[in-house]
């Protein structure tokens, strides 16, 4: 049955059901390849479920990203998320999403026959895209004009137009799971929280419709996540994505996260400053929500139009439309395809017009801070790095004075001023500044808080003390953002860092000697790695 077909049939089918109705031919799947019929390049990025590496197929000589599937777990074996994810992918077509073209299979040599550990380590191959958006905002060399947002802007609501019409829920919509190719091709990644909605399709001109069932709402990276989901809403609907795509939109008018909550708390906070404070009318049935709970708000109008003001009616107008707090009447893919923005000029360049850019992952910004914490103060155009394997993830980036040329923090926060008449100031040249330093937890208030989940994030670190086995969450645990300022580069969002990568490494990995995560993972409590808090699985619902 066609993704068109799916759409159509009315009630949801299962998830068996729609897997069994989906499946691609079984012709297109060749088995599973194996690690070394792949020759592994250089590392792209890391998180919280995986590593991901460019490598060169050996058959056919196509570059590729193999994303290594961590088990934080051994002896639960095979993650059920990756299952769910590779099920997902193998399901989906469309020019705007990531396609699945490949598992690939290491089998790590084993010290004895009583070494257990050493299972099988299984790779996700994907094409290689040259750029996430995320690094690419951050990339030096990068101008990003405003017909080449609009022509992204058209393919992200494409790809999520086709998955919510096969009633696909991404939850993790973001800049750093946006790749991009030097084709100008925008693709949707990571479908690592994405899961079956049982929910009506959207209609043209009716929001994202109702929900017909309860779901968690821990999902979506805090920066990303919309404000029913921070007030705890359960029957979410596809609206959830569209927020996301607001803020992705917003983030590349300005070059920087629009909205770089520091706690749940504050996420919220910086919602209303920018859309207005909740009231009946602009989000109908919020004081309902468990998170709405105690909350104490100031009333505050909006600055939004304000605040984009400089990007013209249009993109106000788009803005205002995919930040809607009132999440039923959020528009639509559907509808946002079709929003004026798009019609007027500057029109919308044809992916293939768009120029080449050298690549840029998110990672190469963390490489960077790290560097910088790590080592003194380069001259200007020395080089400055910790061994020759320390090249090998930054190709292209690095400008010659050992910490990229944005300086500062890594690649968002830069020390240079655009150079006078450049028509659309360049990402790395405005004034972004660092999101501000966390506040110390105060375990006591739970100011960091907005209610009491009972389970928690996807596998991510908490702020307070270590939650007591089978005890009431902390309020501190609640929350879940954890930038780590101080040894670790500021990530873009709250996700954690993947904390058990050691006796999983690859061999050709392993060559490069412990690093900063091994050492700090290596300090980990062996309890707190087998609690069951940690497996994302557990929030898949
Ligand atoms: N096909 C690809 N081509 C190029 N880079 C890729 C590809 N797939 C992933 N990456 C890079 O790896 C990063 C992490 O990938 P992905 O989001 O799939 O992993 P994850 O473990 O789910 O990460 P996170 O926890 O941050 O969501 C991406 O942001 C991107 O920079």
């Amino acid at each position: 049955m066609s993704g068109g077909e799916l759409r159509d049939a009315g009630r949801a089918p299962s998830p068996r059901s729609f897997a069994l109705a989906n499946q691609r031919p079984k012709a297109s799947f060749v088995g599973c390849s194996r690690i070394t019929d792949y020759e592994i390049l250089n590392k792209l990025g890391e998180g919280t479920f995986g590593e991901v590496h460019r490598a060169r197929s050996k058959r056919t000589g196509g570059m590729v990203a193999l994303k290594k599937i961590i088990m934080h777990n051994e002896k639960d074996g095979f993650p059920i998320t990756a299952l769910r994810e590779i099920k997902l992918l193998k399901l989906l077509s469309h020019k705007n999403v990531l396609r699945l073209e490949d598992m690939a299979v290491e089998h790590p040599p084993r010290t004895s026959k009583y070494d257990k550990r050493k299972r099988p380590i299984m790779y996700m191959v994907t094409p290689y895209m040259d750029h996430d958006l995320s690094g690419m905002l951050d990339n030096p060399s990068i101008k990003i004009s405003v017909p080449q947002i609009k022509c992204y802007m058209l393919q992200l609501l494409e790809g999520l137009k086709y998955l919510h019409a096969n009633r696909i829920l991404h939850r993790d919509m973001k800049a750093a799971n946006l790749l991009i190719n030097n084709q100008g091709i925008l693709q949707i990644a990571d479908f690592g929280l994405a899961r079956h909605y049982d929910g009506d399709t959207p209609q043209p001109g009716r929001g994202g419709g109702e929900a017909k069932r309860e779901y968690t709402s821990l999902v979506v990276t805090r920066w990303y996540r919309p404000p029913e989901l921070l007030m705890h809403l359960k029957r979410y609907t596809t609206a959830i994505d569209m927020w996301g795509v607001g803020c992705v939109f917003g983030e590349m008018l300005v070059g920087k996260p629009i909205l770089a909550g520091e706690s749940d708390q504050h996420q919220l906070d910086i919602i209303f400053d920018l859309c207005g404070s909740p009231t009946e009318e602009n989000m109908p049935g919020w004081r309902s929500l468990p998170g709405a709970e105690g909350l104490n708000l100031r009333t505050r109008q909006g600055n939004l139009a304000s605040r984009f003001k400089d990007y013209g009616h249009g993109a106000v107008s788009l803005l205002k439309e995919l930040l809607k707090l009132d999440w039923k009447s959020r528009v639509n893919a559907i509808d946002a395809l079709q929003h004026p923005y798009f019609k007027n000029p500057p029109l919308p360049a044809n992916p293939g017009d768009l120029p080449t850019f050298e690549e840029s992952h998110e990672f190469d910004r963390r490489k960077f801070h790290d560097r910088r914490n790590a080592l003194p103060p380069a001259p200007k155009g020395g080089t400055v790095g910790r061994g020759p394997q320390d090249n090998a993830g930054n190709a292209g980036f690095n400008n010659g004075d050992g910490y990229g040329r944005n300086g500062v923090n890594g690649g968002r926060y830069p020390r240079n001023r655009p150079p006078p008449g450049d028509e659309r100031i360049p990402a790395w040249h405005r004034d972004r500044g660092l999101p501000p330093r966390p506040p110390p937890i105060d375990h006591t208030n739970g100011r960091d808080a907005v209610g009491d989940h009972p389970d928690s994030y996807r596998d991510r670190e908490r702020s307070g003390p270590p939650r007591s086995r089978g005890g009431p969450p902390n309020r501190s645990d609640v929350d879940t953002y954890i930038p780590s300022y101080e040894r670790d580069a500021p990530r873009r969002d709250d996700r954690r860092r993947r904390d058990d990568w050691d006796d999983r490494r690859p061999d050709w990995d392993r060559r490069r000697g412990p690093d900063y995560d091994e050492r700090t993972r290596n300090s980990r409590t062996r309890s707190r790695s087998r609690s069951p808090l940690r497996d994302r699985d557990v929030y898949r619902r």
